[in-house]
C-alpha cells in the first residue's frame, strides 16, 4: 500500500495533504520538494502534514515547496481542518489545530467555508520592498511569520513577481512573505504576494491578514475589517486589538495513493 494523499486549496494557494496521525512518515526536504514540483510531483505551494501527537490536538505540520519549515499558513489551516471534518476525524465547527506558532481554533461551516482565528497581527515597524527597480514603502507584520505589507497605488496587477522583491535582510533574517496591497475603497483590498520558500502564489492567507493590518496601519487605525482580493478569490479579514480572523473557502479536490516506489527512491 502506498503513501495516502490529498490535493485541496483555499482560494487556489494548493497544497498536498499527508495524513499521518501517528508521526510515521519520514517527510524529508526531497520528498517535499518532489510532491510540490508541477513536472515531476503532484504540484502544489506546499504540504499539509496531519499528525495527532499523543491524540491530543491535531498538528499541522506546514512545508513550503523548496522543503522549508514555516510557522504557520492560514489557507492550509482551513485546507487542514476540511481535510479533518470530511475524514470524520473532527465535527463541523470548532476544532483546535497546533501549528509551530501556537493554538489556532479553527470553525469549519456546512457551506464549506472556514473561519480561522490567526493571533494577533503585530506591526513590528517600517520596511521596503523593491521590485524592478521600484521601491515599496510597507510595514513588517508578525502573523506568526513574517510578512512585508505595502500599500501602493501602483496597480499590483502590473508587478512582475517572478523573482523575489528585494527586502531588508537585517529586518527579516529568517526571510520574509512580501505583500502588495491596493486599496479599492474602505473595507475593500486588492493584493498580490511574493512567498518565502514558494514564490508568487494565488493566495497567502497569512499574507491578507497582514496586507489588512497594513492598511489600517497606514490610516491610522488599529482594528477593522476588509475583504481581499487575490489572484485565487476572495477572503475576508477581521483585524483586532487582540486578535485577527480569516475566513474563506477551503476545498478538497482530490485523493490517492502515492507510488511505493516513487516516494522509496526520494
Ligand atoms: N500560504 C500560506 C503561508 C505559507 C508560509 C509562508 N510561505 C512562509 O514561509 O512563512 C498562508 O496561506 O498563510
Amino acid at each position: 500500500m502506498g503513501v495516502e494523499f490529498l490535493k485541496g486549496h483555499g482560494t487556489e494557494n494548493d497544497f498536498v495533504v499527508l495524513p499521518d496521525p501517528d508521526g510515521v512518515l519520514d517527510l524529508t526536504e526531497s520528498r517535499v520538494r518532489a510532491l510540490c514540483d508541477r513536472q515531476r510531483g503532484l504540484g502544489a505551494d506546499g504540504v499539509l502534514r496531519v499528525v495527532r501527537p499523543d491524540l491530543g490536538p491535531w498538528f499541522m505540520d506546514y512545508r513550503n515547496a523548496d522543503g522549508s519549515i514555516a510557522e504557520m499558513c492560514g489557507n492550509g489551516v482551513r485546507v487542514f481542518a476540511r481535510y479533518l471534518v470530511e475524514a470524520g476525524l473532527a465535527p463541523l465547527g470548532t476544532i483546535a489545530v497546533a501549528t509551530r506558532a501556537g493554538r489556532r481554533d479553527v470553525v469549519a461551516h456546512e457551506d464549506g467555508t472556514v473561519t480561522v482565528d490567526m493571533g494577533p497581527a503585530r506591526v513590528t515597524g517600517a520596511s521596503s520592498a523593491r521590485v524592478g527597480g521600484q521601491a515599496f514603502g510597507g510595514v513588517a507584520v508578525d502573523v506568526g511569520n513574517p510578512h512585508l505589507a505595502c500599500v501602493t497605488s501602483t496597480p499590483v496587477a502590473a508587478l512582475d513577481l517572478r523573482d523575489q522583491p528585494g527586502y531588508d535582510h537585517e529586518v527579516f533574517p529568517r526571510g520574509v512573505n512580501v505583500e502588495f496591497v491596493n486599496v479599492l475603497g474602505d473595507g475593500a483590498l486588492r493584493m498580490r504576494v511574493h512567498e518565502r520558500g514558494v514564490g508568487e502564489t494565488r493566495s497567502c492567507g497569512t499574507g491578507t491578514v497582514a496586507a489588512v493590518a497594513g492598511w489600517l496601519h497606514e490610516e491610522g487605525r488599529t482594528t477593522g475589517e476588509a475583504t481581499v482580493d487575490v489572484p485565487g478569490g476572495r477572503v475576508a479579514v477581521v483585524v483586532r486589538e487582540d486578535g485577527s480572523t480569516l475566513t474563506g473557502p477551503a476545498v478538497l479536490l482530490a485523493r490517492g495513493e502515492l507510488d511505493q516506489g516513487w516516494w522509496d527512491a526520494l
